[in-house]
């Protein structure tokens, strides 16, 4: 488990190697603005890191940053100042330290050890003072420091959940709207943002069948999607499966979301479909090869080149064309021609706040500065797409956040702008019978009462 590369003067670290890629991670993630997801695979591999040595790294690493927020808050507690006046190097120690002691199995001792060891590399002046803190924050279990650290549920139950379940309270207050201002609800849903996400695969339609794969990965098939297998472990890149386009990995949810839109029932031709917002492709894989099924031909847009050509590779072999262009430019690019199409999925950017326990740095990155640009987006895409859809046909909106102004609003205010009619479909039998569905004509799934990253449905259809 030591580390042994000689570091400092000559000195040899005594840094366990997966608290110090967990370190170099952290560091990437704050200083360099990098996405934990890509930079920590990257640094076990670099550092030929595997098994339970990489286990704990992603844990650690995954942990502290969910739990950064409430972390904080300890650590400035215990510290006697502010966070921002802790040294960033010794900061990102002192949160992975503090992860440890309060959040995992590590016996304390070793916990503060370990990270007063990882502070002599990184901030040699900080060692006594991170001795002191981690004592201190051992001094108490997590429940006890969040009722020392937390405001009252009682005077301020937003605030409260924010800081005990490690969220931004504009997120906390987004989340309680959306869940139509239940607060046990909303608890359940941080508390589950926090656990570490499932993987999920599709089985192909054509290609695959999900209880073969189940059985053939050791997985389980999917309680809701029929082309999904619950991954129990181990990593998707190496399955057979993966490799020979027999399946690939998405969220259940989104499996949901995309084979509805082809549930839909329609009259009249059903051959061109588009997805407007294909990159990286998962979604337009699973239309593809439902449109090999039923003899249509998918038509995927993306904007950037680099996702295009990720979604060229999710469509392999598959009847699609796919078409590097912006999704607004229908009936100016001849490949988007107005009412060229049957059924249009619209997977619109959007925060992501429906995904957020799958990047783990994203929620303290995420601002509310940033749904102006991205409703504005959102609108227009719909816009684009109620042009698209020739009369008769269906648009499905998309969005894997469930922030009501990114949802509800959007939809709403496209097709009320809309110079066509648009009618909402009501979604729900669009799904499986599964629970929670509301009281449509949308539908906005839940990690913690599907088991799904948080996405939105609605589906319309032009009548005029
Ligand atoms: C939520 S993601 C789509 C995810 C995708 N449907 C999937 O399942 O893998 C939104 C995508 O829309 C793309 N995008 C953003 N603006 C666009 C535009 N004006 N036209 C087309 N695509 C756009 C983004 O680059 C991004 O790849």
């Amino acid at each position: 488990m030591r580390a042994a590369p000689a570091r400092r003067g000559g000195r040899r670290s005594t840094i366990d190697p997966a608290r110090a890629a967990a370190y170099e991670a952290l560091l990437a993630v704050h200083r360099d603005g990098a996405y934990a997801n890509i930079v920590l695979p990257q640094i076990l591999r670099d550092r030929e890191l595997f098994g339970r040595d990489a286990a704990f790294a992603t844990e650690i690493t995954y942990g502290t940053l969910r739990g950064q927020g409430t972390i904080d808050l300890i650590l400035a507690e215990a510290a006697g100042r502010d966070i921002d006046r802790i040294d960033p190097p010794a900061r990102d120690a002192l949160r992975l330290g503090a992860y440890q002691i309060l959040q995992t199995r590590v016996p304390p001792h070793a916990a503060v050890g370990e990270t007063v060891e990882l502070v002599r590399e990184v901030a040699p002046g900080a060692i006594g003072f991170a001795n002191a803190v981690l004592r201190r924050v051992s001094e108490r279990t997590f429940d006890e420091w969040v009722g020392v650290v937390a405001p009252p549920a009682g005077d301020d139950p937003i605030a409260h959940l924010a800081a005990a379940w490690s969220h931004p309270e504009w997120i906390v207050r987004a989340f309680s709207e959306a869940l139509g201002g239940d607060l046990a609800d909303t608890a359940q849903l941080l508390a589950e943002d926090n656990e570490r996400p499932p993987v999920h695969l599709c089985a192909r339609p054509g290609r695959a069948d999900a209880v073969d794969l189940a059985d053939e990965v050791g997985g389980a098939p999917g309680a809701f999607s029929p082309y999904a297998v619950y991954l129990s472990g181990g990593a998707p890149g190496d399955l057979a499966a993966i490799r020979d386009g027999r399946a690939h990995v998405q969220d259940e949810g989104s499996q949901l979301v995309a084979a509805a839109l082809v549930n839909a029932e329609l009259e009249g031709s059903d051959e061109r479909w588009l997805d407007l917002c294909a990159g990286p492709g998962g979604k337009a894989g699973l239309l593809a090869a439902l449109a090999a099924e039923r003899g249509a031909r998918l038509t995927a847009v993306e904007v950037q080149p680099h996702r295009a050509r990720l979604v060229e590779l999710a469509v392999r072999g598959l009847p699609a064309d796919v078409v590097c262009t912006d999704g607004r430019a229908v009936g100016r690019d001849p490949a988007l021609p107005a009412d060229g199409f049957d059924r249009v999925l619209v997977d619109a950017p959007c925060t992501g706040l429906g995904s957020l326990r799958r990047r783990p740095e994203s929620r303290w990155r995420r601002q509310p500065s940033d749904l102006p640009p991205l409703t504005r987006l959102q609108r227009e895409l719909l816009g684009a797409a109620f042009q698209a859809v020739r009369p008769g046909g269906l648009v499905a909106y998309v969005t894997c956040s469930p922030h009501v102004v990114e949802t509800q609003v959007s939809v709403v205010e496209a097709a009320r702008r809309s110079p066509s009619t648009m009618d909402f479909v009501d979604a729900r039998p669009l799904l499986p019978p599964m629970p929670g569905l509301g009281g449509g004509p949308t539908v906005q799934l839940w990690p913690h009462r599907h088991g799904t990253d948080a996405m939105f449905l609605a589906v319309l259809r032009r009548t005029a």
